[in-house]
């Protein structure tokens, strides 16, 4: 009996018709018995024999040698009660009409209307496809994809996780045709699955149902990102989502989508809202493994550590990413206080975005840095090409970095390319841990304490570039034709100087400026890096041109950044939220309300309190209840 499985499923799921069943229980006339389990049922040969062919058969060979006796060792004895009284009932009729497929079907539909759970999902599918019952096998696929969270879960289940296991074509079909129906749905048309990775032990985390794959072709798929054109051009159709393999180089038949690493940092805060000012605010995807509050609300900010291959895998394919800007790095000094973090960081990083972009025909922007020189490189116009021994963890990631992706370049094609960065002074962002970044801080200094303590000597000589001119160096080299680029990796600079003559031209617009040097293990890394570069063949090849040297840049640094801590002092002073303080908790000329401003509380005397407790006015040590009012609104 092949449908026997589902028909135990699907009669259990319905509740006895006693009624309707009357002549089934009648002993009186019975001319058969049916065993199952511990159990008899008297039953009669027309009936059996008219619905089903199978019990015609064995009547047939019973050829009336007594009464026959049919025995079911494989069901149990409610479940062939169940099966002889739905032939007996009412629904008889339906079943001499359809004979016995009728059951079947009344069978799965009933099973898909009230039995597709999480905890029956497996069971039933595995009797959709042992019996073929696309009615059941859809309502799998329906429980399983009502929404993206859905999926998830499903996939996570331990009976489906066993599945991929014991089953993998079968799993990976529910998975696809899942993963189809959500299509059809905003959610997109591909999840992160990480039960079926874990299972298979498949490179990609994300993956395309073969079907959609095709469609993602079309102008239209594209437009509305939904494309991964390198996937779906893949010889091996749909190879791509087991093996992870190269899709055919195409040129770009859409508007780029940038995914912007390291976002966070000094150069990824001022050049995303550049990006999405010349695209759109939705197609530059911002990432970090930490927060900036201002990128995130200017557009797609996701957490993504660098070092983790498929949640970046998954980012692109979700974001139809065709352009990826590498920033996520930890620079000199920061690198020198772990060599191995830096070590991890870098070079992984670098490594799976280049192999990301062999797979999905990325574009790939990864700045170097003249930290890849030291000590026996010329110092002086330092060239492109020379040599490169670097004394820092950071410089041997970056040499790493260059020689991987000119070796990508050539050996796969990918569309690498790289500016070796000087010193970076912005307004915007402080820096992030660098031998340069006293060309910043000294700005801070000027404008709110009037003097600065340098970390290197007065007459240590570095090349520098500001903001404004390493954006434009940037997005130059970023959308210069391929065939003008005569190398992946070019020099740029705009200035040179030392701390003392960068301090001399702060003092000639703050006057009483005033410098002092104590010099730190950044003087020993910056002594090895050159006093200035040759930067011909960038303004050769592809038009390079600063527009800021020494005066321009000092200038400009100290307006804008006037302007950025009057409108920060600003915002600190805007109250946010308000706490009534407990009775007898204020100072005397306190209203008794306490504001909770973007840097401190206001005790509504007028004077702001500092957001650290040691540093609260003692009236507030004195109330405990007020202090922990305070540590409340700190996580708030
Ligand atoms: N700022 C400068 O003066 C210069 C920068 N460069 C290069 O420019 C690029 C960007 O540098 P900046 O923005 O200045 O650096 P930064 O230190 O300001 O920013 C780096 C960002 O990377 C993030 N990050 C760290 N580990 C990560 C991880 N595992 N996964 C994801 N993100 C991670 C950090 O959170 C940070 O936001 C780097 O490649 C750097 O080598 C080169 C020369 C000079
Ligand atoms: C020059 C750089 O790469 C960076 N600013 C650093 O000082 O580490």
């Amino acid at each position: 009996m092949w449908w026997i499985g589902i028909i135990h499923a699907g009669l259990c799921a319905r509740p006895l018709e006693d009624s309707r069943g009357a002549p089934f229980r009648s002993k009186a006339t019975s001319d058969c018995t049916v065993v199952a389990g511990s159990k008899s049922f008297p039953a009669h040969q027309a009936i059996l024999a008219a619905a089903s062919p199978v019990f015609e058969q064995l009547f047939k060979e019973n050829n009336g040698k007594g009464t026959p006796v049919i025995r079911e060792d494989k069901y149990d004895a409610t479940t062939m009660e169940r099966f002889l009284l739905a032939l007996y009932t009412g629904d008889a009729n339906e079943l001499c009409a359809y004979d016995v497929k009728w059951l079947k079907s009344f069978c799965e539909a009933n099973l898909a209307d009230s039995e597709v759970d999480d905890d029956s999902l497996v069971q039933l599918l595995c009797l959709a496809d042992e019996h073929g019952s696309k009615v059941l096998w859809e309502a799998c696929v329906k429980h399983m994809s009502s929404d993206r969270a859905q999926l998830r879960a499903c996939l996570d289940l331990p009976a489906v996780e066993q599945l991929f296991k014991d089953d993998p074509e079968l799993a990976h079909s529910l998975m696809c045709a899942a993963v189809e129906e959500l299509g059809e749905s905003d959610e997109g048309q591909y999840i992160d699955a990480a039960a079926y990775n874990r299972a298979r032990g498949w490179r990609p985390a994300a993956w395309l149902s073969a079907e959609k794959l095709k469609s993602h072709t079309s102008a239209e798929a594209c437009a509305a990102g939904l494309h991964t054109t390198s996937a779906a051009a893949s010889p091996q159709f749909g190879g791509y989502l087991r093996t992870g393999q190269a899709g055919v180089p195409q040129e770009w038949d859409h508007d780029p989508r940038f995914l912007v690493t390291g976002a966070s940092g000094q150069i990824g805060a001022e050049l995303i809202p550049l990006l999405r000012e010349k695209y759109s605010p939705s197609s530059v995807i911002a990432s970090d493994v930490r927060l900036n509050r201002e990128l995130m609300e200017g557009g797609p900010f996701v957490y993504c550590d660098v070092q983790d291959k498929d949640n970046l895998a998954r980012i692109i394919l979700e974001n139809g990413v065709s352009h990826v800007v590498h920033l996520a790095t930890l620079l000199s000094a920061i690198g020198e206080r772990n060599p191995q973090l830096a070590l991890r960081v870098n070079t992984h990083g670098i490594q799976n975005i280049l192999d990301l972009a062999i797979q999905h025909n990325l574009h790939i922007y990864a700045p170097s840095t003249i930290a890849v020189f030291g000590k026996t490189t010329p110092r002086h116009n330092t060239p492109d090409v020379t040599i490169k021994e670097p004394s820092t963890m950071y410089g041997v990631t970056k040499v790493h970095q260059e020689l991987l992706g000119s070796y990508y370049n050539q050996k796969f094609g990918v569309d690498y390319r790289s500016l070796r960065y000087p010193g970076v002074i912005s307004s915007r962002t402080m820096p992030g841990g660098g031998t340069t970044d006293y060309a910043v801080e000294i700005f801070h200094a000027a404008l709110t304490k009037g003097s600065y303590d340098c970390f290197l000597a007065a007459d240590t000589a570095l090349p520098f570039i500001y903001m404004p001119d390493c954006l434009k160096a940037t997005y130059e080299l970023m959308m210069a034709p391929n065939v003008g680029l005569k190398q992946r990796t070019y020099n740029v600079t705009a200035m040179t100087f030392t701390p003392a003559e960068l301090g001399e031209a702060i003092a000639r617009q703050v006057p009483g400026f005033e410098m002092r040097y104590i010099p730190d293990f950044r003087q020993e890394i910056a002594r090895t890096w050159p006093v200035s570069v040759d930067d011909s063949n960038a303004r050769k090849d592809w038009g390079w041109a600063p527009k800021y040297d020494l005066d321009a840049m000092t200038k400009h640094m100290l307006d804008s950044l006037a302007d950025r801590l009057k409108e920060t002092r600003k915002e600190k002073r805007k109250p946010m939220l308000e706490v009534p303080l407990a009775a007898g908790g204020s100072p005397p000329q306190c209203d008794g309300v306490l504001k909770l401003g973007a840097a401190g509380f206001e005790d509504g005397g007028g004077g702001w309190c500092c957001m650290e407790s040691r540093r609260l006015p003692s009236w507030l040590h004195e109330r405990r209840c007020v202090e922990r009012q305070c540590k409340t609104l700190l996580n708030y």
